[in-house]
Protein backbone atom coordinates (compact mmCIF):
# COMPACT_ATOMS: atom_id res chain seq x y z
CA UNK A 1 0.00 0.00 0.00
CA UNK A 2 1.46 3.55 -0.85
CA UNK A 3 2.55 5.53 1.92
CA UNK A 4 1.95 9.41 1.75
CA UNK A 5 5.24 11.86 3.50
CA UNK A 6 4.01 14.98 5.45
CA UNK A 7 7.38 16.95 6.62
CA UNK A 8 6.58 19.41 9.19
CA UNK A 9 9.15 22.72 10.42
CA UNK A 10 9.01 21.30 13.81
CA UNK A 11 7.54 18.84 16.42
CA UNK A 12 5.24 21.41 18.01
CA UNK A 13 4.25 22.27 14.09
CA UNK A 14 3.82 18.02 13.68
CA UNK A 15 1.93 17.38 17.00
CA UNK A 16 -0.68 20.06 16.28
CA UNK A 17 -1.60 19.17 12.66
CA UNK A 18 -1.27 14.76 13.44
CA UNK A 19 -3.52 15.77 16.80
CA UNK A 20 -6.37 17.59 14.21
CA UNK A 21 -6.09 14.44 12.21
CA UNK A 22 -6.58 12.11 14.71
CA UNK A 23 -9.35 14.09 16.26
CA UNK A 24 -11.13 14.48 12.71
CA UNK A 25 -10.99 10.81 12.20
CA UNK A 26 -11.84 10.04 15.68
CA UNK A 27 -15.03 12.06 15.42
CA UNK A 28 -16.54 11.04 11.94
CA UNK A 29 -15.93 7.27 13.22
CA UNK A 30 -18.04 8.52 16.58
CA UNK A 31 -20.22 10.33 14.21
CA UNK A 32 -21.15 6.90 12.25
CA UNK A 33 -21.21 4.10 14.94
CA UNK A 34 -21.16 6.21 18.15
CA UNK A 35 -17.74 4.98 19.33
CA UNK A 36 -13.90 5.14 18.28
CA UNK A 37 -10.80 3.51 19.24
CA UNK A 38 -6.96 4.40 19.26
CA UNK A 39 -4.15 2.59 19.64
CA UNK A 40 -0.78 4.31 20.36
CA UNK A 41 2.98 3.82 20.78
CA UNK A 42 5.02 4.14 23.51
CA UNK A 43 8.91 5.34 23.68
CA UNK A 44 9.97 9.38 23.63
CA UNK A 45 8.22 10.52 20.36
CA UNK A 46 4.46 11.16 20.77
CA UNK A 47 4.65 12.97 24.27
CA UNK A 48 3.82 16.35 22.30
CA UNK A 49 0.82 14.85 20.51
CA UNK A 50 -0.30 13.17 23.40
CA UNK A 51 -0.57 16.61 25.06
CA UNK A 52 -1.86 18.22 21.91
CA UNK A 53 -4.01 15.65 21.25
CA UNK A 54 -5.68 15.86 25.08
CA UNK A 55 -7.17 19.26 24.44
CA UNK A 56 -8.99 18.44 21.60
CA UNK A 57 -12.69 18.96 21.60
CA UNK A 58 -14.46 15.70 20.63
CA UNK A 59 -16.76 13.02 22.69
CA UNK A 60 -14.28 11.16 24.51
CA UNK A 61 -16.31 9.37 26.60
CA UNK A 62 -16.78 7.54 23.12
CA UNK A 63 -13.28 6.66 22.82
CA UNK A 64 -11.08 3.60 23.35
CA UNK A 65 -7.54 4.30 23.75
CA UNK A 66 -5.13 0.89 23.85
CA UNK A 67 -1.53 0.88 23.34
CA UNK A 68 0.14 -1.08 19.70
CA UNK A 69 2.61 -2.33 22.29
CA UNK A 70 3.73 -2.57 25.72
CA UNK A 71 6.87 -3.85 28.68
CA UNK A 72 5.72 -6.59 30.50
CA UNK A 73 6.28 -4.11 33.79
CA UNK A 74 3.50 -2.42 35.81
CA UNK A 75 2.00 0.83 35.06
CA UNK A 76 4.29 2.37 37.35
CA UNK A 77 7.29 1.21 36.42
CA UNK A 78 8.73 4.38 34.59
CA UNK A 79 9.32 2.11 31.36
CA UNK A 80 5.82 1.27 30.90
CA UNK A 81 3.71 2.87 27.58
CA UNK A 82 0.91 2.53 30.02
CA UNK A 83 2.17 5.34 32.24
CA UNK A 84 3.66 7.55 29.29
CA UNK A 85 -0.01 7.57 28.57
CA UNK A 86 -1.67 7.87 31.58
CA UNK A 87 0.68 11.26 31.86
CA UNK A 88 0.61 12.83 28.80
CA UNK A 89 -2.83 11.94 26.72
CA UNK A 90 -5.12 10.52 29.64
CA UNK A 91 -5.28 14.39 30.90
CA UNK A 92 -7.44 17.23 29.85
CA UNK A 93 -10.48 16.50 27.54
CA UNK A 94 -9.61 12.95 26.88
CA UNK A 95 -9.78 12.46 30.79
CA UNK A 96 -13.26 11.20 29.88
CA UNK A 97 -11.66 8.69 27.32
CA UNK A 98 -11.67 4.57 28.23
CA UNK A 99 -8.58 3.02 28.41
CA UNK A 100 -7.49 -0.76 27.76
CA UNK A 101 -3.75 -1.88 28.73
CA UNK A 102 -1.92 -4.40 27.63
CA UNK A 103 -0.39 -5.25 30.45
CA UNK A 104 -1.72 -7.27 32.86
CA UNK A 105 -0.50 -8.66 36.23
CA UNK A 106 -0.18 -12.72 35.33
CA UNK A 107 2.27 -15.23 36.24
CA UNK A 108 3.58 -15.24 32.93
CA UNK A 109 4.29 -12.74 29.96
CA UNK A 110 2.18 -15.24 27.75
CA UNK A 111 -0.74 -15.51 29.99
CA UNK A 112 -0.95 -11.58 30.06
CA UNK A 113 -0.93 -11.67 26.06
CA UNK A 114 -3.79 -14.48 26.38
CA UNK A 115 -5.69 -11.57 28.78
CA UNK A 116 -5.27 -8.53 26.70
CA UNK A 117 -6.84 -10.24 24.00
CA UNK A 118 -9.37 -11.03 25.37
CA UNK A 119 -9.66 -7.71 26.73
CA UNK A 120 -9.00 -6.20 23.75
CA UNK A 121 -11.51 -7.67 21.58
CA UNK A 122 -14.13 -5.70 23.17
CA UNK A 123 -12.55 -2.81 21.38
CA UNK A 124 -13.84 -3.40 17.97
CA UNK A 125 -11.75 -3.96 14.61
CA UNK A 126 -10.73 -2.44 12.75
CA UNK A 127 -8.73 0.49 15.04
CA UNK A 128 -10.16 3.83 14.16
CA UNK A 129 -6.36 4.93 14.33
CA UNK A 130 -3.07 3.26 14.44
CA UNK A 131 -0.10 5.33 15.54
CA UNK A 132 3.18 3.64 15.18
CA UNK A 133 6.74 4.80 16.28
CA UNK A 134 9.89 3.27 14.97
CA UNK A 135 13.36 2.27 16.31
CA UNK A 136 16.72 3.18 14.98
CA UNK A 137 16.95 -0.80 14.35
CA UNK A 138 13.67 -0.65 12.22
CA UNK A 139 11.40 -1.92 14.74
CA UNK A 140 7.91 -0.86 14.90
CA UNK A 141 5.44 -2.04 17.33
CA UNK A 142 6.99 -4.99 19.61
CA UNK A 143 8.19 -6.01 16.14
CA UNK A 144 12.04 -6.35 16.85
CA UNK A 145 14.76 -7.80 14.40
CA UNK A 146 15.72 -11.27 15.92
CA UNK A 147 12.69 -11.26 18.06
CA UNK A 148 11.44 -14.73 19.33
CA UNK A 149 7.98 -15.04 17.82
CA UNK A 150 8.75 -12.06 15.10
CA UNK A 151 7.48 -14.37 12.15
CA UNK A 152 4.39 -15.11 13.50
CA UNK A 153 3.85 -11.40 15.01
CA UNK A 154 4.49 -9.99 10.74
CA UNK A 155 2.63 -13.06 9.57
CA UNK A 156 -1.10 -11.64 7.97
CA UNK A 157 -2.64 -14.96 8.72
CA UNK A 158 -2.07 -14.58 12.68
CA UNK A 159 -4.91 -13.65 13.66
CA UNK A 160 -5.56 -10.23 15.67
CA UNK A 161 -4.98 -9.88 19.27
CA UNK A 162 -1.54 -9.63 21.25
CA UNK A 163 1.74 -11.96 21.73
CA UNK A 164 4.20 -11.58 23.33
CA UNK A 165 8.12 -10.40 21.79
CA UNK A 166 11.88 -11.11 23.37
CA UNK A 167 14.42 -9.68 21.60
CA UNK A 168 17.88 -8.23 22.73
CA UNK A 169 17.32 -4.84 21.71
CA UNK A 170 14.07 -5.10 23.80
CA UNK A 171 15.01 -4.74 27.05
CA UNK A 172 12.05 -6.77 29.35
CA UNK A 173 9.75 -9.06 27.19
CA UNK A 174 6.82 -7.51 25.24
CA UNK A 175 3.10 -7.32 24.68
CA UNK A 176 2.49 -5.99 21.03
CA UNK A 177 -0.92 -6.57 18.71
CA UNK A 178 0.06 -8.34 15.62
CA UNK A 179 0.54 -6.66 12.15
CA UNK A 180 -3.03 -8.02 11.18
CA UNK A 181 -4.35 -6.18 14.41
CA UNK A 182 -2.93 -2.92 12.72
CA UNK A 183 -2.65 -2.58 9.25
CA UNK A 184 -5.63 -2.13 8.33
CA UNK A 185 -6.81 0.80 10.66
CA UNK A 186 -9.04 3.40 9.00
CA UNK A 187 -6.18 5.81 9.40
CA UNK A 188 -2.60 4.10 10.25
CA UNK A 189 0.20 6.82 10.95
CA UNK A 190 4.17 5.63 11.18
CA UNK A 191 5.30 9.28 13.49
CA UNK A 192 9.03 9.46 13.43
CA UNK A 193 11.16 12.54 14.32
CA UNK A 194 14.80 13.30 13.63
CA UNK A 195 17.38 13.37 10.77
CA UNK A 196 18.37 9.75 12.31
CA UNK A 197 14.94 8.44 11.76
CA UNK A 198 14.31 9.92 8.14
CA UNK A 199 17.75 7.79 7.27
CA UNK A 200 16.75 4.54 8.71
CA UNK A 201 13.11 5.43 7.04
CA UNK A 202 15.18 5.46 3.53
CA UNK A 203 17.09 2.38 4.23
CA UNK A 204 13.75 0.62 5.00
CA UNK A 205 11.84 1.59 1.70
CA UNK A 206 14.62 0.10 -0.12
CA UNK A 207 15.25 -3.66 -0.39
CA UNK A 208 15.85 -6.19 1.99
CA UNK A 209 14.39 -8.55 4.62
CA UNK A 210 11.55 -7.82 6.65
CA UNK A 211 12.88 -9.51 9.67
CA UNK A 212 16.11 -6.82 9.48
CA UNK A 213 13.91 -4.29 9.50
CA UNK A 214 10.35 -5.16 10.14
CA UNK A 215 8.90 -1.63 10.05
CA UNK A 216 9.34 -2.77 6.16
CA UNK A 217 6.28 -5.47 6.66
CA UNK A 218 3.82 -2.29 7.80
CA UNK A 219 5.29 -0.09 4.22
CA UNK A 220 4.56 -3.12 2.12
CA UNK A 221 2.03 -4.86 3.19
CA UNK A 222 0.00 -2.67 5.18
CA UNK A 223 -3.63 -2.63 3.49
CA UNK A 224 -4.33 1.00 4.88
CA UNK A 225 -2.38 3.44 3.21
CA UNK A 226 0.62 4.54 5.57
CA UNK A 227 0.64 8.19 6.47
CA UNK A 228 4.25 9.12 7.57
CA UNK A 229 4.46 12.33 9.95
CA UNK A 230 8.37 13.58 10.20
CA UNK A 231 10.16 16.66 11.71
CA UNK A 232 13.46 17.32 11.86
O1 LIG B 1 10.15 0.32 22.21
C1 LIG B 1 9.47 1.17 21.68
O2 LIG B 1 10.06 2.01 20.79
C2 LIG B 1 9.36 2.50 19.65
C3 LIG B 1 10.10 3.75 19.19
O3 LIG B 1 10.34 4.58 20.32
P1 LIG B 1 11.11 5.96 20.26
O4 LIG B 1 11.55 6.21 21.67
O5 LIG B 1 12.27 5.81 19.33
O6 LIG B 1 10.12 6.96 19.77
C4 LIG B 1 7.90 2.75 19.98
O7 LIG B 1 7.21 3.01 18.79
C5 LIG B 1 7.29 1.55 20.71
O8 LIG B 1 5.92 1.74 21.00
C6 LIG B 1 8.05 1.36 21.99
O9 LIG B 1 7.50 0.32 22.77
Amino acid sequence: MASTLHSFASPADLADSLADKVAHTLSTAIAARGAASIAVSGGSTPKAFFQALSTRDIAWDKVTITLVDERFVPADNTRSNHLLVDANLLQDKAKAARFVPLYQPAASVEEAARLATKKSAEIGIPFDVVILGMGGDGHTASFFPGGNNLAEALDASTPRGVITMEAEGAGEPRLTFTFSSLRDAALLVLHIEGEGKKDVLAKAEGSGDEADMPIRAVLRRATSPVEIYWAP
